[in-house]
């Protein structure tokens, strides 16, 4: 069976990956594409050759050419366009961080289990790191014990953009907040699949004298084994730093970029180093996944309940810095 998939949003991540990994996994096709500006909808479409064209979400949820919804428009959209497709009987998978705060997130959940007449449907959400083979080799070293006891998980992340006050990025209406909400939200999700569930979290943000949301985020988060989780994420910064450091009494893991997926193991019989790089297209995985999970009828691998956790914790962060 073929999963005819609906995207909505044609803007940076779909044009570079997702329309992409739809197309190219061999049981999805793009059945139909929307976004408000006419001309670049049908340029898009043109590109990936979509067939249906849409300027209204709510119209390509009602689609009966579409089984399911990618969502990749601005965070404050997910909440109004899953409740649309969900009401269309139509699966979501929904791009990161799953919505403005975890109330919506209660939303998205209540509105796909009650569709189809209570018979549900799905909703993923796209923290697609959880695939990256260096995260599952890293998750493999913890399981099996031999980085001891883990005391901490830590994530350094930036991106070097100078974002603009009219960038729904940095608006809290829009966005949600700032580098927590936009490159944070990937290494909580990081933190509950190596850690399990967050217990608590403290918080401190440094304002930007630029926009109204946060610049800069750090985070300690305690997790189910009384291990902790350090999150430092940045607007602004030189590079793109995207750093990971696992710390147990036993070992030790630094993976110095995720994106290329270098991972060295520090134990008492010295240093080991492996490679692990991420293969083509990072949404081909996820993609994949989800639709696995529509065809054999199980949950994704980031389901939206498991979404919702990253929010929580983001909730509780931004609560703890009194925002
Ligand atoms: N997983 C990842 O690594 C990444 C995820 N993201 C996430 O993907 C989502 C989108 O980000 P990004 O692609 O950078 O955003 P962009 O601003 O580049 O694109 C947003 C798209 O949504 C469309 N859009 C906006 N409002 C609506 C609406 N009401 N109805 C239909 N379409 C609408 C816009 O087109 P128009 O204005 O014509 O409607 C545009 O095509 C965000 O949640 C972001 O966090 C982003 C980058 C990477
Ligand atoms: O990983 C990512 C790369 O940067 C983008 C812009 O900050 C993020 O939205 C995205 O999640």
């Amino acid at each position: 069976m073929t999963i005819r998939w609906g995207l909505i949003g044609a803007g940076d991540i779909a044009n570079k990956r997702v329309a992409a990994a739809i197309r190219d996994d061999p049981n999805s096709r793009l059945a139909a594409v929307c976004r408000r500006n006419e001309p670049l909808l049908h340029r898009f479409a043109d590109e990936f050759a979509a067939p249906g064209r849409f300027t209204r979400a709510e119209l390509l949820a009602a689609s009966p050419e579409v089984d399911a919804v990618y969502i990749a428009t601005p965070v404050d959209c997910h909440l109004p366009q899953t409740l649309a497709a969900a009401r269309a009987g139509k699966h979501v998978l929904v791009e990161k961080p799953m919505a403005l705060d975890p109330a919506e997130c209660q939303q998205m959940l209540s509105a796909c289990a009650e569709a189809r007449d209570g018979a549900g449907v799905t909703l993923g959400v796209a923290y697609y790191r959880r695939f990256y083979p260096v995260v599952q080799r890293a998750r493999a070293l913890i399981q099996s014990g031999r980085l001891g006891r883990v005391l901490s998980v830590a994530c350094v992340t930036g991106n070097p953009n100078r974002f603009g006050a009219d960038d729904w990025r940095v608006q809290r209406s829009r966005g949600g907040g700032g580098p927590l909400m936009d490159i944070g939200s990937h290494r909580i999700d990081l933190f509950l699949h190596l850690l399990g569930e967050v217990h608590g979290v403290k918080a401190s943000v440094i304002d930007s004298p630029d926009y109204e949301a946060e610049q800069a985020a750090t985070l300690i988060m305690r997790f189910a084994h009384g291990a902790q989780g350090v999150l430092q994420c940045y607007f602004g910064t030189v590079d793109a730093p995207d750093r990971l450091e696992i710390i147990g009494t036993d070992g030790r893991v630094v993976v110095e970029d995720l994106n290329a997926g270098d991972l060295t193991l520090y134990t008492a019989a010295g240093q080991t180093h492996e490679a692990h790089p991420p293969a083509g297209n990072l949404h081909a995985p996820l993609v994949a996944d989800f639709v696995a999970a529509l065809l054999r009828g199980r949950a994704p691998t980031v389901s939206g309940q498991i979404g919702k956790q990253t929010s929580d914790a983001i909730q509780m962060a931004y609560e703890d810095a009194g925002l």
